[in-house]
């Protein structure tokens, strides 16, 4: 008899067809979750969980018996609580490295509509507005040769410094948990603590994973130590912002607007109050989602389950020194 494997959200059709050859597979394309008869039954039997974001907690390894691995589809792993799947001896994965570009693409993009105010002006000339000249207070602000702080100096924020430092001539600062020399050496990035990168930086960026320690590490008092011609970038998870400080800073005009590809709930409810405001981009998530990137990020994750399940080290196996090498 095959293995089972749950597949949950994003995963590439060509990787489910491949795993499907060793694997039996049931596929959750949405947000199903325990009470729903068929995860239920699923989760029960499953031999290993391939997908994206499932919240893989005590509550659901209580009804995962037969569980060995959890291959997140992402690089982030705040789904995970790693801590009681080590406790059980279940291996986790994540997909590090093969979406910093992709990533980094994508954060450059959306500071860059919001500080050239993009997807306001597309509306502007698709909606027939655009019959006399551009007014002076819709001019957006230049991103060239201004000054980067960027907040989590790791795979990522090092590919959107690479990119701000050799294509926009930026100053990069950086807050980071340790200093990052090659970042410093190739980018010329200064290290700041984060006070101060927040008073310096004309464009802000949060790179950091969302632990209990970042959560909400931009509140009201880190707003309003930006500078209010300052524009927050956020592409790392929601968790890591009070959103009603946010909504306070736009609101107020402490700072002058935002782009954010991540909320603190996803799908964001329609009437989040962020929505209403003019002066913010929003995005659904879209950091990796490239056919490419998602392709590859499906192929690697398959990879971790694959050799996981027979009995070989993941490539990307996060519960490493506590699990594998002592098992
Ligand atoms: N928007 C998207 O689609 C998207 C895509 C990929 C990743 N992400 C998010 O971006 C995060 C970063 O990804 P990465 O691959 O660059 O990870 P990474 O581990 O390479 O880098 C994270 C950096 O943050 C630093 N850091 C962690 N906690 C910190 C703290 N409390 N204070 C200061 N610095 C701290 C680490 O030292 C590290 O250098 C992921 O965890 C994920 O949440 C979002
Ligand atoms: O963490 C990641 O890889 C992304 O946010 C997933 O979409």
């Amino acid at each position: 008899m095959k293995p089972k494997i749950l597949v949950y959200m994003r995963v590439d059709d060509r990787v489910i067809k491949e795993l499907a050859k060793d694997f039996e597979v049931t596929h959750f394309k949405n947000h199903e979750y325990i009470g729903d008869p068929a995860f239920d039954q699923a989760i029960r039997e499953a031999d290993g969980i391939i997908g994206l974001a499932l919240k893989v907690n005590k509550e659901l390894l209580d009804v995962a018996p037969n569980l060995k691995i959890v291959c997140n589809v992402s690089v982030g792993y705040d789904n995970l609580d790693l801590e009681e799947l080590t406790r059980r001896k279940i291996m986790a994965t994540n997909t590090p490295g093969i979406l910093d570009d992709t990533t980094a693409d994508a954060i450059l993009g959306l500071l860059i509509a919001t500080a050239r105010r993009i997807p306001e002006l597309d509306s502007f000339v698709k909606s027939g507005q655009w019959d006399i000249s551009l007014q002076p207070d819709q001019y957006g602000v230049d991103v060239h040769h201004k000054t980067l702080g960027i907040i989590g100096m790791g795979n990522i924020g090092s590919a959107i410094a690479r990119r701000a430092h050799f294509g926009f001539n930026m100053k990069i600062l950086y807050h980071n948990r340790s200093q990052n020399k090659e970042a410093g050496e190739k980018y010329q990035a200064t290290y700041c603590e984060l006070d101060e990168l927040l008073e310096k930086s004309d464009f802000v960026c949060l790179m950091i994973p969302s632990t209990k320690e970042t959560e909400k590490i931009m509140g009201y008092e880190q707003f309003k130590r930006m500078k209010n011609t300052a524009i927050f970038i956020n592409g790392s998870r929601g968790n890591n912002v009070d959103e009603d400080a946010l909504y306070n800073a736009l609101k107020n005009g402490d700072i002058l607007s935002a782009g954010i590809d991540v909320f603190t709930q996803e799908p964001t409810p329609k009437d989040n109050p962020l929505l209403q405001l003019k002066n913010i981009v929003t995005l659904p998530h879209i950091g990796s989602s490239t056919m490419e990137c998602e392709y590859n990020m499906s192929k690697l994750a398959a990879e971790n389950l694959m050799k996981g399940l027979h009995g070989k080290k993941p490539p990307c196996l996060l519960n490493v020194t506590s699990f594998w090498e002592q098992s």
